[in-house]
């Protein structure tokens, strides 16, 4: 059973180049070598005198020469065009070594004569097989390093049967498509090659069992298409363990030359032979026809004739191909001349795929295995000593790097314990300073500028301590943990938060500032200066809160991503200078207070009459008491009057009842100076508020009020300063996690 060779799919691998002779080597599509070659003129054509009716005049061109004048000059371009000068070998080495010699390198190979009867298609088959022969047997001589498995085989398609030539006794072979190897024919002999001499005899006994008959132009007209199939199997000596095998097939096929009739006078069975030899040729031009036209072609009827469908894979498939087209110079026979270089100019616009075919031998698999199987057994009864020492220093690298990494937990355990205590001394240490402030002035104003608890409400009822500690503590710890977070909604709700304390920094800040302006203003009290400096820090506070108002523009609580983390961080980008500025204003505003504190020192003490002077015009805390300074610090904008949750230990910081006049009157003589403070909410009055401002206290009392507005304003800027650095370190940090997100592969996690 004999099919041409194909690469199963269980069994394809990767093709591989191959620098055996036939030139092939590499997997290609390309078309089919089509050759001409012209015989010399017959004895019989001779006799009948005959004309030459065909020119060479290059090796690629042959011309219809039209000695008659009857018709005109044609010219055909072939890859070779053979005058009748030229040998046998000659055609074999230019126009099929290189095809028949990739059946060496895996790639299947086809070469087969077309012609009319007696054009000389056995003729150069005869030779060309013996020359690709001769050259096989040389290549296996020359390559010791591969072992050649030869057989051969050969069929003849007799009136559309196929006969075995190496067993003629097996009668009609039938043809049989096998899903792997193709079309394979039943029962055919396959011949397995001992040497060259043995192929020869057996192509000698192909030939003498082949139909060959007597017609009028040929004395032994070949009356079957003959194909001899040689395969070859070729795979590196035993030594290379390797198990993968060329295999392919080279088809030497001469086919029965197309007649007339008329021409051959022939009757009875070589008329009927004749008939069948043109049917199987009609469908191999059909075929070639259809192949040649490209993939729109539409059906390609293989299965038409035995000839096309044991060919097929020649024919557009896994081949090589070359075909030798015969013909006679004969005028005579110019028709049939004709159709035959039609045929070869079809052929040559045929493409094919050949490609390398390699089998792994189920034998020599075995063999291998079984040798793998003892090589293992062996390494494991005794190891190498080279694996034992790789895996022991491996097990001492791994070891190191245990040791590495608990050094280094030690190391990070020790810092984070050194900052949480010092987290604890800063507590402990604000914790104090909280408690001395607790009923102070500045204590007072930072709990006016004290800021919302997370949910929104302001702190009020007990001020300060434990409910602002745990905010400052949570909100820290929140900073911390978006610090440490890749989470951008985390990190982005932090920012808003931050920018939101600015924004009521700045704005009571402002509150308590207006204040301030007002009663300067309403007392025309204080120099210009003072009265400029204090518009000059209300429109530095204005611009702070023009700042934080960006914050305003971020949506609360819409989820955040990657892209809208850029975003933020882009915005924030842009107020990178916007930060710069408000710094700055920062640092102008703590300057205003400076110099304010400091002008009102130097206009307390530089004035002589100052008890006088401050009655009637100079400074407003001289002409009030202490609870004039504490309202303009904390009213309106102390959570306590927005919550309007006094508690009683608070009570002297009340606005006395007749606040409003005292701030509207321009008059230099303030009704508050002669009307005590009435009592509180409790309905008593205090000494100190009672206190006139011809009272001995004065000074105290404008040193006391120098003190705790400086206080106070330091603390607000603390605040500011403090929230501002933190922004800061908001803006790098986003920065780096963009830089993060950025990176390949860091990116995609934040999308
Ligand atoms: N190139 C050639 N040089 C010299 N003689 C040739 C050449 N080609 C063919 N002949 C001769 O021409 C005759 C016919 O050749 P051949 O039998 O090979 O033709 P064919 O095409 O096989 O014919 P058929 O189809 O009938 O079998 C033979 O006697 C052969 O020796």
């Amino acid at each position: 059973m004999v099919g041409t060779p194909v690469t199963p799919a269980s069994k394809m691998i990767q093709r591989t180049p191959s620098t055996t002779p036939g030139g092939g080597t590499r997997v290609r599509e390309e078309k089919i070598l089509v050759t001409v070659r012209v015989r010399p003129l017959s004895r019989r054509e001779q006799a009948l005198y005959d004309l030459i009716a065909w020119d060479c005049p290059d090796d690629h061109t042959i011309l219809f020469k039209n000695p008659n004048q009857e018709r005109p000059a044609t010219s055909y371009k072939f890859d070779k065009v053979f005058d009748p000068s030229c040998s046998t070998l000659k055609v074999y080495e230019e126009g099929a070594k290189n095809v028949a010699l990739s059946a060496l390198t895996g790639i299947n190979a086809t070469i087969f004569a077309y012609g009319q009867t007696s054009s000389g298609k056995t003729y150069t088959m005869r030779g060309i097989t013996e020359n690709a022969v001769t050259d096989i047997f040389e290549h296996i001589k020359n390559t010791q390093e591969r072992a050649f498995v030869l057989k051969v085989s050969a069929l003849e398609i007799y009136n559309e049967s196929v006969i075995d030539l190496l067993n003629r006794e097996s009668g009609h072979l039938r043809l049989l498509d096998d899903p792997e190897r193709g079309i394979i024919v039943e029962k055919l002999v396959e011949e397995v090659v001992k040497d060259i001499n043995h192929l020869r005899h057996l192509i000698g006994i192909c030939e003498a069992q082949r139909q060959v008959g007597e017609t009028s132009l040929n004395d032994k007209s070949s009356r079957s298409h003959q194909i001899i199939r040689l395969t070859v199997e070729s795979s590196l000596r035993e030594k290379s363990g390797c198990v993968k095998s060329f295999l392919a097939s080279l088809n030497l096929v001469d086919l029965a030359g197309s007649e007339r009739a008329s021409q051959t006078n022939a009757d009875g069975a070589r008329f009927k032979e004749g008939s069948h030899i043109n049917r199987s040729l009609l469908t191999l031009t059909t075929v070639i026809r259809k192949l040649s036209g490209g993939k729109r072609s539409g059906h390609v009827p293989y299965r038409d004739s035995k000839l096309t469908r044991i060919l097929q894979p020649s024919l557009g498939g896994n081949a090589r191909t070359a075909i030798i087209c015969t013909m006679s110079p004969a005028l005579s026979h110019v028709e049939q001349t004709r159709n035959t270089l039609s045929f070869a100019t079809s052929a040559k616009e045929v493409t094919n795929n050949a490609q390398i075919n390699m089998v792994v031998s189920d034998k020599k698999l075995v063999k291998h295995l079984q040798k793998e199987v003892e090589r293992l057994e062996a390494e494991l009864r005794s190891p190498e000593p080279s694996s034992a020492s790789y895996l022991q220093s491996l097990l001492i690298e791994k070891n190191l790097q245990i040791e590495q990494m608990e050094r280094e937990m030690k190391e990070l355990k020790r810092q984070r314990d050194h900052a949480q205590s010092q987290l604890e001394q800063e507590k402990t240490a604000r914790k104090e300073q909280k408690g001395t402030n607790q009923y102070g002035p500045s204590g007072q104003v930072a709990r006016c500028l004290s800021f919302p608890v997370e949910n929104g409400q302001v702190i009020g009822g007990k001020p300060t301590s434990e409910a602002q500690k745990r905010n400052v503590i949570g909100r820290q710890s929140m900073v911390r943990q978006s610090v440490t977070s890749t989470d951008p909604s985390m990190l982005v709700q932090e920012i808003r938060k931050l920018e939101q304390r600015q924004r009521q920094l700045g704005e009571e800040a402002n509150r308590a500032l207006e204040i301030l302006h007002k009663d300067v203003a309403s007392h025309t009290l204080g120099n210009q200066a003072t009265a400029e400096t204090i518009a000059k820090m209300l429109s530095d506070i204005k611009d702070m809160q023009e700042v934080s108002t960006f914050a305003g523009e971020i949506v609360n609580g819409e989820k955040v991503n990657a892209a809208s983390l850029k975003e933020e961080i882009t915005r924030l980008n842009s107020h990178e200078s916007t930060i710069a500025s408000l710094e700055r204003k920062l640092d102008n505003v703590q300057k205003s207070i400076d110099m304010l504190v400091s002008s009102l020192a130097t206009t307390t003490e530089d004035t002589p009459n100052y008890k006088v002077q401050s009655k009637k015009k100079i400074f407003p805390f001289a002409l009030s008491n202490s609870s004039s300074m504490q309202n303009i610090i904390r009213s309106p904008c102390s959570p306590l009057t927005s919550s309007g949750g006094v508690v009683d230990n608070e009570i002297e910081n009340r606005v006395p009842e007749n606040s409003n006049a005292l701030f509207c009157s321009n008059s230099l003589s303030r009704p508050s100076e002669t009307t005590p403070l009435k009592s509180g909410k409790n309905g008593n009055s205090t000494p100190s508020r009672e206190v006139t401002p011809a009272s001995g206290s004065n000074s105290v009392n404008v040193k006391k009020m120098q003190r705790m507005f400086k206080n106070a304003a330091e603390e607000n800027i603390r605040s500011i300063r403090a929230y501002v650095t933190e922004l800061k370190e908001r803006v790098a940090k986003l920065q780096y996690q963009k830089q993060l997100s950025s990176l390949p592969g860091v990116g995609a996690r934040g999308k």
